[in-house]
């Protein structure tokens, strides 16, 4: 029951004011320390000198830092200590980080580098009890071998249910009245609203929240339209809705409701250029992530009269200024965060962020994991240039897929010289669904999580082996991604079966690309790439190059590969900067290029 070795504290003057002083004694300890019967040992008489050795209990404790629901510290408390501390400093964070098993936060608390490296190691999960996990320091968390869990499913319909009371609130001025009257005043004329019967809604990102916002909106009267590059096309369907172009839901829609994750694609995604596709009066609703918005751009939009109304609950600063601009506008209505706050998801959250922290802390392979996993050391040498490729492969895969087709389906294939059995590729698999999804998605995938989260998203991931003649000493000789039905934003990445294609392999310990659809290319998979298909003809490299030379953009490579002399080429340039719209513009403009797709590795 007792453990007189399992914890040395060094005794801490500002938390015991007054220094122990008989050789058995009781101390009543914060609960972060459990029941606990302690000895001294006496190494000077000064105060700080003071060394305790705690006997403590088995239990191991976690800190809740933010509220949390009851049903969830109820089921914490029937395994670990719980010290709930609301509103603790950095600094209090940090000094009681030391004597914690787990912690569990929300949005509100940051879990910095600073934390993990003052937990002396004692740390073993972080609870994220939400979605959004952009507070915890996910690679300091990793380089201090601590596991972060979160709860993804739990706030969903609360999420919804705040988009839409935001959308009806802001049609219908509620807030702006409300304070009106208020302050004394009575102003029928100026609070006439629009109705939503008819109007045609545009859901951007149609992942969890998104289509629990259609459901709603549709029960509304409402025309809803969803852009979702990567949705799959029959959930759509299922719920009623039409996938459209990122330009079409823009211009079109008399409402647009944001729902896609804050990744580097959809940052700021609505700027100026976007606001002056968009139909004169539209209205906006964000309950996603403040980033997802240029701030500065929407308050000119607000100005021009582009945009009529934003109903707002997320921000890029949080809490946002005193005196921004956008929070003071008279056509916006905001929210602090509140999209998961009802009671119902809170107690959800709660429970499913209690249950994790238990099974993790209990060592159990956690579902909702989202920073890596521990993989034997022999296993991770041997693979380590193969995950690399393995994660790069599918990041190329999926940001070739067209927007409208939803990815269902992948085909990956191992080339090996070794026998079946002789090859486990649970880590490879990991690594290509973490490519295939990270960068459309705010999910973090690893070994531990990459199989649930497939599932969870209608993914399908099937594996074939070739096995090769040759020397086994190599694991592998190449591997292929395929992800079939669907279109691609570059067509010669479609394979003669109508697949997207890519394939690579290592080489000299770097993983390269090989074949792009029916195309044989061989560059090294850093940096970014810029595929093009032209008429093989002279002068192609030269004329590109220099665009990008005159745009100081780094090439450190060029590869091409061509059907027959003449013919068709697909030449593979990398690059170690992102060229501008403009040079990019430009590429596409030179006239033997007949399709060009820049990709972020
Ligand atoms: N305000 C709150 O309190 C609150 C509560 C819950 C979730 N959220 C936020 O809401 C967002 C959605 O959460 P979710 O649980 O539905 O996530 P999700 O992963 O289920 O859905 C996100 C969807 O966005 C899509 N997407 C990715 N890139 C896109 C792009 N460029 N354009 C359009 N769509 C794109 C993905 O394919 C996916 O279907 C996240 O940003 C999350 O952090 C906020
Ligand atoms: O990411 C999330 O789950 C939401 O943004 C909610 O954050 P919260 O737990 O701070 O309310």
């Amino acid at each position: 029951m007792a453990s007189t070795s399992a914890y040395h504290l060094t005794f801490i003057p500002s938390l015991y004011k007054t220094p122990p002083s008989s050789l058995s004694w009781k101390l009543s300890l914060p609960s972060t320390f459990g029941a606990a019967a302690l000895r001294r040992r006496r190494r000077s008489n000064s105060t700080k000198s003071f060394v305790v050795v705690a006997l403590m209990d088995a239990k191991p404790t976690v800190l809740v830092a933010e509220k949390l629901g009851e049903a969830g510290i109820e089921l914490l408390k029937g395994f670990a200590n719980v010290d709930c501390s609301y509103n603790l400093s950095p600094e209090e964070l940090c000094t009681k980080i030391s004597l914690c098993d787990a912690l569990i936060v929300r949005s509100g608390t940051k879990v910095s580098r600073e934390v993990f490296e003052s937990s002396g190691g004692r740390l073993k999960v972080v609870g994220r009890a939400g979605v959004g996990i952009d507070n915890v320091d996910l690679s300091a968390a990793t380089e201090h071998g601590c596991l972060v869990v979160n709860a993804p499913t739990a706030n969903t319909i609360a999420a919804a249910e705040h988009g839409i009371a935001l959308l009806t609130a802001m049609a219908r001025n509620v807030a702006q009245a409300d304070a009106s009257v208020k302050a004394g005043k009575w102003q029928r004329n100026k609070y006439v609203g629009v109705s939503l019967v008819g109007k045609t809604l545009a859901v951007m990102g149609f992942g969890k929240v998104g289509s629990e916002v259609t459901r709603r909106a549709k029960g509304l009267g409402m025309n809803v339209i969803a852009h979702d590059p990567y949705a799959p096309a029959d959930r759509a369907r299922a719920i009623g809705v039409e996938l459209v172009t990122f330009e079409e839901a823009i211009s079109t829609a008399d409402f647009i409701s944001l729902h896609m994750p804050l990744t580097p694609a959809t940052s700021k995604i609505l700027n100026d250029e976007s606001f002056a596709k968009m139909k004169k009066g539209v209205r906006i609703v964000n309950v996603a992530r403040g980033g997802v918005i240029d701030e500065e751009a929407l308050v000119r939009a607000l100005d021009l009269g582009i945009v009529a109304q934003a109903a707002l609950d997320v921000f890029t600063e949080e809490p946002p200024p005193k005196d921004s601009r956008l929070v003071q506008h008279e056509n916006v209505t905001v929210t602090p965060h509140l999209g998961a706050s009802t009671m119902e998801a809170q107690e959800g959250v709660a429970i499913e962020i209690a249950e994790a922290v238990v099974g993790a802390l209990r060592g159990e392979l956690a579902a909702t994991a989202v920073n890596a996993p521990m993989v034997p050391a022999e296993v991770l040498s041997e693979l380590g240039p193969f995950v690399v490729l393995a994660e790069k492969l599918g990041r190329l895969a999926v940001q070739l897929v067209a927007g409208g087709s939803g990815v269902k389906s992948v085909k990956v294939t191992y080339a090996s010289a070794r026998g079946p059995d002789d090859l486990d590729t649970r880590l490879l698999r990991a690594m290509i669904t973490k490519g295939l999804i990270e960068p459309i998605s705010s999910v973090f995938v690893n070994l531990v999580n990459a199989d649930f989260t497939a599932k969870q998203r209608g993914l399908r991931i099937t594996e074939e082996r070739i096995v090769l003649d040759g020397s086994p000493e190599n694991p592998l000789e190449f591997i292929q991604v395929q992800i079939a039905n669907v279109e691609s934003k570059f067509a010669s990445a479609i394979s003669e079966y109508g697949e997207i294609k890519v394939e690579g392999k290592v080489k000299d310990g770097l993983p390269h690309l090989t074949m792009v659809g029916s195309f044989g290319v061989d560059v090294s998979l850093e940096g970014s790439l810029i595929l093009c298909r032209q008429i093989d003809q002279p002068g192609m490299i030269g004329k590109v190059g220099t665009i990008l030379g005159e745009e100081n953009v780094n090439v450190s490579f060029m590869s091409v590969g061509r059907i027959a002399p003449r013919k068709q080429a697909v030449m593979t340039i990398g690059v170690d900067d992102e060229p501008s719209r403009e040079a990019l513009k430009k590429i596409g403009e030179v006239p033997a290029i007949e399709e060009f797709v820049f990709l972020k590795l």
